[in-house]
């Protein structure tokens, strides 16, 4: 930590873009999304003034009051006052306030005034101000607030930034703090924008209150994000499959190539069989979804649909026993679970978010991608485009489904909360997306991806093939070789718990891996089911989805057939196969048996849920 430093924070409302002038100052890629809540935790940076001067800028969660109680609001709180161990007061705080919502929003900076710490006001969205007809005079707004400094920015355009911080400079201003009572600001507040921002004679109804008219209706808004869904996934189908074909020639090049230059000889196997073709086949042609997925999320976020979809939610959740405010941590955990359960942050009501932290990991997280994608074309033969989709809209659907039953079970349990959550979600105004941090997040993304790749899953490949290759057995028939191998030990050890779900040793094996990391179990399936190199070109292509069609059992019957898919597909919405995860929940739940509790409860729902629909398909498909 840079002690010495002296420190700005940055402080305000939820979405007033407080993260977006974080980003500005200090070149950070730090999350930002058009509605309430996205910052759950203090991010901290450094930037130099235009006279040299290096500061240090803590990003803080929004807040309407600095008496909140979720944890996040507290967090913005205490650092405010100073009440966070090890870490000084700020020497400076800049409010950053919406300029299109001023009312509101100078509440607060009326609050942050009254601490006595020295503030500028960051008057940030004029654009959107402008845009509205408000005639913003911050030099008015400054004299009324006392003489606290007020500089017009656009923060997510960069400009007046430099300005900003050629404010921010020796002596810091320090006004005076006057103690209003809560009633008192709020007549102020409005008095100011009066002077300070003139609105226009007319309210004409803006481009969002058109929007929302149709995305909000009860029938209609339902039916657009129905739309949504499955054109998002019908997208990151039919696009993705192009850079997925060269991702697999390249690999089979690669391979191929491994396979020419080298003697036959055990490291050949293991870099060709082990290294290539799980790191490729199993691994990367997934990238471009994830990818897609990813960008369509940030789209999402950034456009202000979000919010809409969780004020569509609404009513469902209060079905479950939860406020609508527990739908965005949800909504979050369909790309991660660990963001999912850091936005539980915003929840007031502690018992609310410890059903919420429960649950998240049931919404599908991009890591399950790879595992539907594999095993999802395998249902039927030939299916199109949208019939993937619905499929993939049906599995988001049954994990979100289960969800919000058992988070209504669970609720009930847990009695009631002293702090009734009151839901207050703000529908920001539809904005641009900005695409410069969506593009950087999706590479980080997909950074974080291959990263993996590279590591954690590559180890688990190599094991695997060492695990395959020895012990070695005299016997030429590969069958036989693999019983005899470590592998096939493990196998036979873990198929008695897979048979009931129609499943061998080898997929058994696949699933223990996937205990590691989810996405090992593609990769590990094309390791323990790889046949002999086929000369056939168009074999190359969705290999290993040929190679699982044809899988079979040792008297010949199909292994995957309709009723195993399933059961595998639903194991994997309910398994809890993710370590990092469960680490998070362990630190925002507070206690390591909440960890372990959900750990052990969603496997063996797993294996149960699995088991029903195995055996209940069986009897009729
Ligand atoms: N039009 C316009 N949009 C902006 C401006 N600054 C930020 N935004 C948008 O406002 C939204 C909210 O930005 P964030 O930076 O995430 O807001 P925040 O204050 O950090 O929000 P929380 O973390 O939820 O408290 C994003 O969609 C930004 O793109 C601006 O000056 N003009
Ligand atoms: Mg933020």
């Amino acid at each position: 930590m840079s002690g010495s430093l002296e420190t700005v924070a940055l402080a305000g409302n939820p979405n007033a873009g407080k993260t977006t002038l974080f980003n500005a100052l200090t070149g950070a890629n730090q999350q930002v999304g058009n509605y309430a809540g996205v910052t759950v935790e203090r991010k901290s940076g450094e930037f130099f003034t235009p006279h040299g001067n290096k500061l240090r800028l803590v990003d803080l969660p929004g807040c309407y009051a600095l008496d909140g109680g979720s944890p996040d609001q507290q967090i913005a709180r205490k650092t405010l006052l100073g009440e966070i161990e090890g870490e000084a007061r700020p020497d400076l705080v800049v409010c950053v306030v919406d300029a299109s919502n001023l009312e509101r929003h100078l509440v607060l900076a009326m609050q942050v005034i009254e601490l006595g710490l020295p503030v500028v006001i960051a008057l940030n969205m004029v654009d959107v101000a402008e845009k509205a007809g408000l005639r913003l005079d911050p030099q008015k707004l400054s004299e009324e607030l006392g003489g606290v400094p007020v500089v017009p920015i656009q923060a997510n355009a960069g400009k007046g930034i430099v300005e900003l911080k050629q404010a921010l400079r020796h002596p810091f201003p320090h006004p005076a703090s006057p103690g209003w009572t809560a009633e008192e600001r709020q007549t102020r507040a409005l008095q100011i924008c009066e002077i300070a921002a003139r609105r226009p004679d007319t309210h004409t109804a803006t481009l969002s209150d058109k929007l929302d008219a149709w995305l909000l209706h009860p029938f209609c808004g339902w039916l657009a994000f129905a739309a949504i869904m499955i054109g998002i996934f019908w997208t990151i189908f039919s696009i993705a499959e192009i850079p997925m074909g060269w991702i697999e020639d390249g690999t089979g090049v690669v391979r191929d190539w491994v396979n020419a230059s080298m003697s036959e000889g055990d490291f050949r196997s293991l870099l060709a069989d082990g290294i290539v073709t799980g790191v490729g086949e199993g691994v990367l042609v997934f990238l471009p979804q994830i990818v897609l997925l990813f960008f369509f999320i940030g789209l999402l976020e950034s456009s202000g649909y979000m919010a809409r979809a969780a004020f569509l939610m609404d009513g469902v959740m209060a079905k479950a026993g939860m406020s609508g405010k527990a739908f965005l941590p949800l909504l979050s955990s369909y790309a991660c679970a660990i963001p999912g359960v850091m936005a539980t942050r915003t929840i007031d009501s502690a018992k609310e978010r410890l059903v919420t932290i429960f649950v998240a990991p049931w919404m599908s997280c991009s890591a399950r991608l790879p595992v539907y994608l594999t095993l999802v074309p395998l249902l039927l033969s030939d299916m199109t485009g949208l019939q993937k989709a619905l499929v993939f809209s049906a599995i988001y659907v049954t994990g979100t489904i289960t969800a919000l039953v058992v988070a209504r079970i669970l609720r009930g349990r847990l009695g009631e909360d002293k702090t009734p959550s009151h839901f207050l979600l703000e529908l920001p105004p539809y904005r641009a997306p900005q695409w410069r941090y969506i593009f950087r997040h999706v590479a980080g993304r997909a950074g974080a991806f291959l990263k993996s790749a590279g590591t954690i899953l590559l180890a688990i490949f190599i094991i695997l093939w060492a695990m395959k290759t020895y012990p070695k057995s005299e016997s030429e028939d590969p069958g036989e070789k693999l019983a005899h191998s470590a592998m096939g030990r493990v196998g036979a050890v873990v198929e008695p718990l897979v048979k009931p779900l129609g499943l061998d040793g080898r997929a058994g094996t696949a699933i223990l891996t996937s205990f590691a990391a989810r996405e090992a179990f593609v990769g590990s399936m094309t390791q323990l089911f790889h046949v002999e190199e086929s000369e056939d070109e168009d074999e190359t292509l969705n290999r290993l989805q040929t190679t699982l069609a044809a899988a079979t059992w040792p008297d010949g019957r199909k292994m995957f057939t309709l009723p195993a898919l399933l059961g595998l597909i639903v194991f994997y919405i309910y398994a809890l196969q993710c370590l990092p995860t469960s680490a998070v929940v362990a630190r925002e739940a507070g206690s390591w048996k909440w960890a372990v509790g959900q750990l052990v409860f969603m496997s063996v729902f797993a294996w149960v849920a699995a088991f029903a629909v195995f055996q209940i398909t069986s009897m009729f498909l």
